[in-house]
């Protein structure tokens, strides 16, 4: 048991209202709850400008912490005293005020292969030219429009369950979503290949959450120790590093790839156009204390490589 020397309080908690937002927010409850039983803590629903535009392309967007605002108006006017958030959709820069208390132990942050029922015999590797593949994000797009040019892509939209029923009424024969979100919602049975790192690297901050708080508030900050695991942390921060150094958001073909050994850390990160033409990729290794340093390299390093044009390509392309 973990003691607080804090009075017994009632700690709110901001969380979006999707299944999956929920089930996470839910989780990070019951942990606190069980460390803290003497503080009441209390989940506060809000809806946030994605969840009613989810159906609009988001690369028209960009990343403007669609997911994520609301959340930080809750933060900043007080209504909450920290937000849940999939740490994939937690943009690099975070307003003024507002800090990344701490990051939870991740799950696997590969992606996954979901086909039809008449390709259960077959691997990404070995699905025929023309299978109508759904994806909405341009990461992953890239990467397996590089890997397997003869393989159809099509744009897919809504939440999980919504993609899972195009998919089963014949809209796609596959579709690729995060296994994280797949198993949180326990559809894990769902899952017919996890993609591998050499073919599609994962979004910075994939299946790991991200809890943001007001900078400053020891008291919460203190408290989210609790649930905090520092490989992951360390992984996250080297991530995003490498993502803010970019200028990249969540919906630019930027991929990677962290392992902790010793204590080392090695960050593989990519960055592709969206033909699927051109991958640039590189990684490096360094002590995991010096995580963000460590992101910001491989970012530099990749920009000499000719990642520079690649984005600046995109950017042209998307309204940012
Ligand atoms: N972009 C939406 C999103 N944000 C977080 C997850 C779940 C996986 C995770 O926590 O990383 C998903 C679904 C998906 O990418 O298939």
């Amino acid at each position: 048991m973990t003691s607080t020397s804090s009075p017994p309080r009632t700690i709110r908690i901001a969380s979006r209202k999707s299944q999956l937002a929920l089930v996470q927010t839910y989780w990070v409850r019951d942990q606190l709850q069980q460390q803290f039983p003497d503080h009441t803590f209390e989940v506060e629903m809000m809806s946030t400008q994605g969840d009613k535009i989810l159906d609009v392309a988001l690369s028209k967007i960009g990343d403007k912490g669609l997911f994520t605002k609301e959340l930080e108006v809750g933060l900043l006017n007080k209504t909450a005293d920290f937000a849940v958030h999939s740490l994939k959709d937690l943009p690099t820069r975070l307003p003024e005020g507002l800090m990344l208390g701490c990051v939870t132990e991740r799950v696997d942050p590969a992606d996954a292969l979901v086909v039809a029922q008449q390709h259960k015999d077959k691997q990404l590797e070995t699905l025929p030219p023309g299978t109508v593949v759904g994806t909405s994000s341009l990461r992953r797009l890239a990467q397996l429009r590089y890997h397997f040019p003869h393989l159809e892509f099509k744009d897919i939209r809504g939440n999980l369950n919504t993609r899972l029923a195009k998919l089963d009424n014949g809209e796609y024969d596959a579709i690729i979503l995060a296994v994280a979100g797949l198993e949180r919602l326990g559809m894990g049975d769902r899952i017919h290949q996890v993609i591998p790192a050499e073919i599609s690297l994962h979004a910075v901050g994939q299946g790991a959450l991200g809890i943001e708080c007001r900078e400053g508030d020891t008291e919460i900050l203190s408290i989210l120790q609790a649930i905090s695991h520092p490989p992951t942390t360390a992984r996250a921060l080297a991530e995003r590093a490498f993502l803010r150094e970019l200028e990249g958001g969540c919906q630019v073909p930027i991929g990677v790839n962290t392992e902790i050994t010793g204590q080392n850390l090695t960050l593989t990160g990519m960055v592709a156009s969206l033909d699927g033409q051109r991958l640039i990729k590189d990684e490096v290794t360094g002590p995991a204390s010096d995580a963000e340093q460590l992101g910001i390299n491989l970012a530099h390093q990749l920009k000499e490589q000719g990642a520079q044009e690649i984005l600046a390509e995109i950017f042209a392309q998307i309204e940012r």
